[in-house]
């Protein structure tokens, strides 16, 4: 009889045939409601030094949108495409949520703005921020990096963004509620600060919203209805920068961190959190291939978890041990 100690280990499940999809820079992922994978990535598109002046204004409009579909639903068995939007709309894809209703909420950072698709890739149901103008008042973004929105109230969450420090709440039908968050003052970074809020995780079960602060290399949660600071997770293994935050139900929160300078120790990986507690469970590498700047991280109910990354243009699929091990009786 094997004991199952109830340790809790996740690994690359090297059958997932999605690692040689022909992608272009994955920028964000998240899980529809059947459990489909939906990748949200640039095409022929890329975020390089020269995408941006001074002023964070997009200095490729010459291009013209993405004319690929940007949004790509696939089997999370098989990897097979099942179904595929957004072509011609983006210019710099970023963050890709999915709410209860199955709309899509993206991010483009080049566009500053912010999407609410239908399933029926018919015009955009919703556009926040003016086109190409980055700012920061109640209509304008810089670069916006995530959105979530509320399954019990309908509140939409922004996190603007690498020229913002900010997170903004808009009703349910986009007009400006509230907003809280600052820059980083030199020194260390205090509660509600932020330095690039690059992802957002809604735990609708603690009515909170966890930011991936990612320069300041921890993780910010506050109270969904006031913005006010709870508490922030941050651990020496995160090193520099955490990428990308992901909760589901259960009470299991995961992230990625970002790659470390050469001489320094944290390796760039996956991280597995006990939510109330913010301690590290586990932690991930992929087997095949290696993580080069994993963006995002999602995770379903019975813990399998994506990660996408936006320079090896690779989707990693990871499962729990405890399901693979044979029992033997
Ligand atoms: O962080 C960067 N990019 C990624 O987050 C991304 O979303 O591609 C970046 C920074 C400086 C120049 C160019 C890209």
């Amino acid at each position: 009889e094997k004991e199952h100690t109830g340790d809790f280990h996740i690994e690359e499940a090297v059958e997932w045939p999605g690692l040689d999809l022909k992608l272009g820079q994955v920028s964000g992922l998240a899980l529809d409601a059947e459990n489909n994978l939906v990748i949200f990535h640039r095409g022929d598109h890329v975020w390089d030094e020269n995408s941006f002046d001074s002023r964070f204004v997009y200095q490729q409009r010459g291009l013209g949108p993405i004319e690929q579909n940007t949004i790509l639903v696939l089997n999370p068995s098989n990897a097979k495409l099942l179904h595929a939007l957004g072509k011609s709309l983006f210019y710099l894809p970023h963050g890709l949520s999915i709410d209860k209703n199955g709309n899509y909420w993206v991010t483009d950072v080049a566009l500053h703005q912010v999407f609410k698709l239908g399933a029926d890739d018919k015009e955009p149901l919703l556009i926040l921020g003016v086109a190409l103008q980055p700012g920061s008042d109640r209509n304008h973004f810089c670069q916006p990096t995530d959105v979530a929105v509320d399954p019990t109230t309908g509140s939409i969450y922004v996190s603007d963004g690498y020229c913002n420090s900010r997170i903004i709440q808009f009703s349910p039908n986009g007009l400006y509620v509230m907003q809280w968050g600052e820059e980083t003052s030199s020194g260390t970074a205090r509660p509600g600060q932020f330095h690039i809020p690059h992802s957002l995780a809604l735990i609708p079960d603690f009515s909170q919203l966890c930011v991936a602060d990612r320069e300041n290399g921890r993780i910010q949660c506050f109270r969904l209805e006031t913005g006010e600071f709870v508490r922030e997770i941050k651990h020496k293994s995160f090193g520099r920068e955490l990428f990308a935050v992901s909760y589901v139900s259960g009470g299991l929160l995961f992230a990625v961190n970002g790659k470390p300078y050469p001489e320094q120790a944290e390796p760039v990986q996956g991280f597995v959190m006990n939510f109330s507690t913010g301690e590290i469970i586990d932690t991930f590498i992929p087997l095949r291939k290696s993580f080069e700047m994993p963006h995002d991280v999602v995770a379903s109910e019975d813990k399998t978890v994506f990660v996408g990354d936006v320079h090896a243009r690779a989707v990693w699929k990871f499962a729990s041990t405890e399901k693979m091990e044979h029992r033997s009786v």
